[in-house]
């Protein structure tokens, strides 16, 4: 059936991303490039990650951010991630399962205006693959449904694939930054 070959495919593009990832990139060429994507964002409050395993790290560039920072919270599978307010310290964070760091419950949920998007594979036309939880996905639907938000990839540039294979429930990047570019999506 067509569902199971796509299934299959987005599977091996997967693998083939998180391989690519694993090489990693020029970090400092990232920060640079997330720094420009955001100094026009003052004030803004911004969603970023803590990352895992081979991610680009989004930190150093939050911390130039002139504004207020979140991370995302798990509350339940197949659930909207919640956002809740970040000090950029790891003090006030929690550990959640497979490695992930998130505010202590007590910290306030917060609406972002930007979310930077840790991801497997990317493709050109804005496409996102992650780890198969769809949870950006329904994040980003539900934050879209409330207003303007702007869903910025942060990634290295050897995590791109030729094409990833658009389902109905997948959300588009509206920018993608890299250690060598920023991208702005064909469409998205
Ligand atoms: N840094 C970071 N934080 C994040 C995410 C992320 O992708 N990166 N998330 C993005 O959603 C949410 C956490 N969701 C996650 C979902 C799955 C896995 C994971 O490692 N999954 C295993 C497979 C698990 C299984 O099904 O057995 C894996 O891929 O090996 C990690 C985070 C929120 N925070
Ligand atoms: N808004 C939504 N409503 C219902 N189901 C959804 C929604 N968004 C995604 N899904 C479902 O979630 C599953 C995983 O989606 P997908 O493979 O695109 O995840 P992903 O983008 O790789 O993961 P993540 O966003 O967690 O990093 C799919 O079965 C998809 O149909």
């Amino acid at each position: 059936m067509d569902l199971d070959v796509s299934v299959d495919l987005k599977q091996e593009l997967r693998r083939q991303a998180l391989q690519a990832r694993r090489a990693g990139g020029d970090a400092a060429a990232l920060t640079r490039n997330l720094g420009k994507v955001l100094a026009p964002h003052r004030g803004a409050v911004v969603a970023g990650y803590w990352p895992i395993r081979d991610e680009a790290d989004p930190r150093p560039a939050l911390e130039g951010h002139d504004g207020p920072l979140c991370l995302p919270v798990v509350l339940a599978p197949a659930t909207p991630l919640l956002f809740r307010e970040w000090d950029g310290t790891e003090e006030t964070l929690d550990t959640g399962s497979f490695g992930t760091r998130h505010p202590k419950p007590e910290l306030s949920e917060m609406r972002p205006d930007v979310v930077i998007v840790p991801l497997a594979g990317f493709d050109r036309q804005g496409n996102r693959l992650g780890y198969g939880g769809g949870f950006y996905d329904r994040t980003l639907a539900e934050l879209r449904r409330s207003g303007p938000v702007i869903a910025i990839a942060c990634a290295f540039a050897g995590q791109e694939l030729a094409l990833i294979p658009a389902e109905p429930t997948d959300e588009p990047l509206d920018l993608i930054v890299t250690d060598r570019e920023i991208l702005v999506p064909t469409r998205g």
